[in-house]
């Protein structure tokens, strides 16, 4: 096979943490190779160095053969065909979506630029995610999370000027339901023959499983290994990037199957969160100590519902009887607070845990950190290093713990895994069983069907308003399916 990209003996330094250590890596034409790795492995930070946003600390890049010079940035990358659909989205959310294109591609010019960027994305939107129902002039920020990360990824692939030759692909389908990211793996499959290459990274195994030809596990900043995906299994991936990790996921069966019988007695329990109304209509109800589910397809109402939950003052519909926290979806939005550091980003909502007096301790604070961390294993050089100095992964878990330290008795939670690796997953859901335990309740909307194992009762939305209450013990996939259509 054809080799068109090539790292050699790649390392990159951010003061003195090590984000990559030697790696080599070759990307043939027309393949996809997937990325695997925990958080904070390295993978986004090569991806950067791929696309010219960071020079390495030292090594090499080819492209074609030939030595990329120390001046290779962005634009170099661009030219050469290599384009990349970051983690965190990076579409301008005021301007709507034909305009985002154009800010894409400058050279779009003239009278017409319009009408030749509404069709250049709804083209893409078209071949990648049929039946879209997505608005050219439809603003970015009047877009679901799910839909922006659709806009996003159709964007990478559209191309007036010169042919791609790789686009890499970070955590695609953090955002997107069942549906639509079997959409893009299948869109993914027929790019082999157009000999366009593709890096797929991701946490959701079995998708790279799916999708991929070759597999590359990433583990503290190395390469270590590099599997054929037709005889690779979730398994030997789960073991590369560490033994322990792969007996976390072994135990976490018996605690699936712990979960599911949980269900029982739920009736009996306080009703926490109630309609004011009955109308007929399927109505959310939440006990005390129970975890209940919102599913359905992606942007159907469900984090709308959450934030009402959130905010006394939109929730016409429902009684909140007890202190609710809330964990966002759009972590970059609505998550981080982008000046503090992470200790002040886990802590912000507990100032009676950190006040001595009138003042914050800040070792109280730090304590409350330290804790976090090392429990739910966020990788950080020092907790007082600012937010987003931690890979996408890593904050994800800070306001993760940032809510669980709360004494909040509702926990309302939007995807509060997204792109948070295998073994922390599991980890985390621990935590969340252990809390209902407690009798904690939690509002839980996910996009991945794996999760709903955990809960008791299920929510399937569609159109804006809840269909169908299901018993998370009794449904299958397929039931869930069926009632979002
Ligand atoms: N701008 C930065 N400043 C300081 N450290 C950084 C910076 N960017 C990344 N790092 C560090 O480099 C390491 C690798 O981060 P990277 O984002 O590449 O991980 P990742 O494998 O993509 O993780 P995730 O799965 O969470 O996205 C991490 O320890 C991270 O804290």
């Amino acid at each position: 096979m054809k080799t068109i990209i090539e790292l050699k003996n790649i390392s990159k330094y951010f003061m003195s943490s090590r984000a990559l250590h030697q790696v080599d890596l070759s990307i043939f034409e027309g393949e996809c190779l997937g990325i695997v790795g925990h958080n904070g492995a390295g993978k986004s930070t090569m991806v950067n160095i791929l696309t010219g946003t960071y020079p390495p600390t030292e090594g090499e890049l080819y492209i074609d053969g030939e030595l990329q010079p120390p001046g290779y940035d962005i634009f170099s990358a661009n030219s050469q065909g290599i384009r990349v659909v970051f983690q965190e989205l990076s579409l301008c959310p005021n301007l709507t979506v034909a305009e985002n294109i154009k800010v894409f591609h400058p050279n779009i010019s003239g009278f017409g630029w319009k009408k030749l960027a509404r069709e250049m994305i709804i083209s893409s939107l078209d071949e990648i995610f049929p039946d879209h129902g997505i608005h050219p002039d439809s603003v970015v920020s009047s877009l679901t999370l799910g839909q922006r990360q659709m806009v996003e990824i159709a964007k990478a692939f559209t191309a007036p000027d010169k042919p791609l030759r790789l686009v890499i692909l970070d955590e695609p389908t953090s955002a997107l339901d069942h549906k639509r990211s079997q959409q893009l793996i299948d869109y993914l499959d027929t790019l082999r023959e157009k000999k366009l290459s593709v890096i797929y990274i991701s946490h959701l195994l079995d998708e790279v499983l799916a999708s991929t030809d070759r597999i590359v596990v990433m583990k503290d900043g190395i390469k270590v290994g590099v599997e054929e995906t037709a005889t690779s299994s979730r398994e030997s991936i789960i073991e590369l990037m560490g033994e322990a990790k792969a007996d976390i996921a072994k135990e976490s069966a018996a605690e699936t199957a712990l979960a599911s019988k949980k269900d029982q007695g739920a009736a009996e329990k306080k009703l926490v969160i109630e309609p004011r109304k009955q109308n007929g209509e399927v109505k959310l109800r939440v006990h005390e100590g129970e975890i209940v589910g919102l599913t359905g397809l992606a942007g159907h109402g469900q984090t709308a519902l959450l934030i009402e939950l959130f905010d006394g003052r939109k929730n016409p519909d429902y009684q909140v009887h007890a202190p609710v926290t809330f964990l966002p979806g759009d972590r970059q939005a609505d998550g981080v607070f982008p000046i503090w550091s992470i200790t002040r980003n886990i802590t912000v909502q507990v100032y009676n845990k950190v006040r001595k007096l009138f003042l914050i301790d800040s070792a109280r604070e730090e304590n409350i950190a330290r804790r976090w961390r090392d429990e739910i294993d966020i990788k950080a050089g020092s907790i007082e290093d600012n937010i987003l100095s931690l890979s996408g992964g890593n904050q994800q878990k800070a306001i993760f713990s940032r809510c669980l330290e709360s004494s909040a008795k509702i926990v309302l939670m939007d995807d509060p895994t997204r792109g948070v690796d295998v073994g922390t997953k599991e980890v985390i859901y621990r935590r969340i069983l252990k809390e209902r335990e407690a009798g904690r309740s939690f509002v839980w909307y996910t996009t991945e069907m794996d999760e709903l194992q955990y809960c008791d009762r299920l929510y399937v939305f569609k159109g804006g308003k809840i269909i169908a209450e299901l018993l998370a013990s009794e449904a299958s996939e397929e039931d869930i399916l069926k009632a979002s259509f």
